[in-house]
């Protein structure tokens, strides 16, 4: 069931590749050039907002727009220190860069089982061909896995060390086992050709930008209190999940890329909430005169999530600081600008 995540026997014996002649030569003062699949999305476009804050860097962005879009980053479109592309990740990419941040893949579970098909290619091939350019160009590369591969977990918070409980045939297998198949990948490309990776396991990130008709949980119950619709909790409203402000997210995925461990890491809130209680905290906090109504669930729905962060404590000084009631005004806020409900004074 379980096993040491980061021991010896993952360390790659091999050198990493080396960088183009130009990027090692003496009077070399070119930026850094950074790629982020994924990067129209919601926390890749956060997290490009935080890359280009550091001058040093340029940022290329390559998404499909499936559930990105180019609205997230207009304030970037234009500037000299970055590139958008359209680009679907499941086609070979030929750019030059130093790092990648591989996120291109849909997240939430309405998106990723609408084309079940399409979301193994893109975690498969997509995450094959990331790896691909980055040992032709000898990048650093960044994996966004998900708790999911813990599946409906037996162990309860999930360290790195537990292999997990996944239904290999069922309809989130698509996502989940895709995720799992792209972290072998990018241990058999370590191991094999020397390449650098970083493998986050992310869990449940909210804020700004999700899509409003997002599907996930947090983006539909500030919706619907905003709509004045009834909150759906998926029955039985006491599974759990542990959510984490997207700010926290994106500095845990960088001090994750800049630092010297491989992961994998979980970077999530350890914060546990039931979907009862989420609802009932954003009834409180946005619309107190809100109905709950219990409605079905899905297949294969986990029953409890929460992360086990002592290594990213430990190995990149890093916990969240946002608490999930100072988190939900930050994007009741975001959701109000953008379906024109003004806050009743
Ligand atoms: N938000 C979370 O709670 C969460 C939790 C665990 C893991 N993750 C992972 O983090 C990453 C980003 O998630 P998000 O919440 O920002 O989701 P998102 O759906 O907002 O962003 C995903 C982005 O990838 C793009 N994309 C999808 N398929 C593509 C393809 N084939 N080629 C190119 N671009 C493609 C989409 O258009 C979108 O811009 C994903 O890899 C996801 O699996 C997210
Ligand atoms: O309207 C809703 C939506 C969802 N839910 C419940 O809320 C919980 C969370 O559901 P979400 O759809 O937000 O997200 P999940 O936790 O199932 O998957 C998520 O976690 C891991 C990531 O990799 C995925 O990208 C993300 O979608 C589930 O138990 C679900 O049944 C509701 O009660 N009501």
């Amino acid at each position: 069931m379980a096993s040491s995540a980061s021991n010896g026997e993952h360390k790659s014996t091999k050198p990493p590749p080396t960088p183009s002649p130009l990027r090692n030569s003496k009077f070399f003062q070119s930026n850094m050039r950074i790629l982020v699949t994924g990067g129209a999305g919601f926390i890749g476009s956060h997290l490009v907002d935080k890359l280009m804050e550091n001058e040093k860097n340029e940022v290329i962005v390559a998404d499909n727009y499936f559930t990105g879009s180019k609205d997230n980053l207009r304030k970037w479109i234009g500037h000299p220190r970055f590139e958008l592309i359209r680009h679907d990740v499941t086609e070979a990419l030929l750019v030059e860069v130093d790092q990648i941040y591989h996120l291109a893949c849909p997240a939430s579970p309405i998106f990723y089982k609408y084309n079940p098909v399409k979301t193994i290619k893109t975690n498969v091939i997509g995450t094959l061909n990331m790896l691909g350019l980055a040992k032709r160009v000898g990048a650093r590369i960044l994996l966004t896995s998900t708790s999911e591969v813990y599946g409906d977990p037996l162990v309860h918070p999930q360290p790195e060390s537990y292999w997990g409980n996944v239904n290999p045939i069922g309809v989130r297998s698509c996502y989940d086992e895709g995720k799992r198949v792209a972290e072998t990948l990018m241990f058999d490309y370590h191991r094999q050709h020397g390449i650098e990776i970083r493998i986050a396991r992310i869990f449940n990130t909210y804020g700004p930008r999700m899509n409003i008709d997002d599907g996930r949980v947090v983006s539909n119950f500030i919706a619907q209190a905003l709509r004045d619709e009834p909150l759906t909790v998926q029955s039985p409203g006491t599974q759990t999940r542990s959510f984490c402000y997207v700010s926290d997210m994106v500095d845990g995925l960088i001090r994750l890329m800049e630092g010297e461990n491989t992961g994998p890491i979980n970077i999530g809130n350890p914060g546990e909430f039931t979907m009862i209680e989420l609802a009932e905290t954003v009834k409180e906090l946005i619309n107190p005169g809100i109905e709950i109504k219990m409605v079905e669930n899905t297949p294969d729905d986990p029953r409890q999530r929460k992360p086990d962060i002592t290594n990213a404590k430990k190995l990149l000084g890093w916990e969240p600081k946002i608490k999930l009631r100072d988190g939900l005004p930050l994007m009741e806020a975001d959701f109000r600008l953008r379906l024109g409900v003004a806050k009743k004074v």
